[in-house]
């Protein structure tokens, strides 16, 4: 109790002594950690910041309360911890600094930059699904949010590639050797195909639904993804989230429906206007037909 009572009057006589510069300091810190919580969040990356926040704030109480031989103990563990973590998130480091390169400073200052990636991400998708139900292609899509899906990214092959209409057609084209199993997206970027997912085991789910179906609805039983699916037997697409699937849905609603669950924090209005008319006008079209 002292060291805390300590540490707000030390905190409260330095008060006084903080210069502009310490404030810009504090908030060029505090965009840089918004940020990056910006870039992990959603992803595997988030569970394992989070365990480094408590260890990092165990090691703050154990140093409060002097226990000094578990405060040693999860400071070695934070240093070992910090290189294994630039070891293990090597490919995601890569990338962020590349992308780095790429953009001007409004762009990097921007927070808009990943809502307009996961915008194009379910663009493509949806102009994908559109085609494949119209040939008839059987498409098996997940993507990956909080809950990792490495073990089932194994069974298939990495692609590790930016998502695209043209990509997604080939690998689903039935003569390609990938065609078969699942693609899964991660941190919108085609992590692997050719995935082998677990079939559901509800048994109320209707007949006429075979293994495409049976893998996208166990995959979003056993995480928190959401899977779309084409039927190649009747082209219809439908998406799968908590073990439940919703079938039969237009490319419109399906655009909605992954906006929704994949970028929930987009309003309407914020998107490009000029698509937004263009859908309305298509949207009225086909209702007067
Ligand atoms: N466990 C699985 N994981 C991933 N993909 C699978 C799995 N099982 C089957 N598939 C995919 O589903 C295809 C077989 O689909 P099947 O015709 O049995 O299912 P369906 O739900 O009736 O689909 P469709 O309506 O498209 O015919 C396989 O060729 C394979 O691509």
């Amino acid at each position: 109790m002292d060291a805390v009572i300590n540490f707000f009057k030390e905190f409260s006589s330095m008060l006084p002594t903080i210069k502009v510069m310490d404030i810009v300091d504090i908030l060029v810190v505090a965009f840089l950690i918004y940020k990056v919580i910006m870039m992990v969040r959603s992803t595997s990356a988030a569970r394992i910041a989070k365990s480094v926040l408590i260890i990092l704030i165990l090691a703050g109480v154990t140093q409060l309360l002097n226990m000094y031989l578990l405060n040693y103990i999860l400071d070695k563990i934070l240093e070992i911890g910090l290189v294994a973590l630039i070891v293990v998130f090597q490919p995601e480091l890569r990338r962020m600094l590349e992308k780095l390169g790429r953009k001007n400073v409004r762009e990097i200052l921007s927070v808009k930059e990943e809502q307009r990636e996961i915008d194009r991400v379910i663009e493509q998708t949806v102009q994908a699904c559109e085609i494949m139900a119209k040939e008839r292609t059987g498409v098996l899509i997940v993507f990956e949010r909080s809950i990792p899906l490495l073990e089932y990214q194994k069974s298939g092959t990495v692609v590790d590639a930016c998502v695209s209409s043209e990509l997604l057609r080939n690998l689903f084209f039935t003569k390609a050797s990938l065609h078969d199993g699942a693609v899964i997206i991660r941190n919108d970027r085609i992590a692997a195909a050719g995935c082998v997912l677990p079939l559901t085991e509800n048994h109320n789910i209707s007949s006429d639904l075979g293994t495409r179906h049976r893998a996208g609805i166990g995959i979003s039983e056993v995480s928190d993804a959401v899977v779309v699916i084409v039927s190649e037997e009747t082209g219809t697409i439908s998406v799968a989230i908590s073990g439940m699937l919703k079938r039969h849905l237009a490319p419109q609603t399906l655009e909605k429906l992954l906006l929704n669950e994949l970028a929930p924090q987009r309003e309407e209005k914020t998107r490009n206007p000029l698509k937004l008319l263009r859908r309305k006008q298509k949207e009225n079209k086909d209702a007067k037909k």
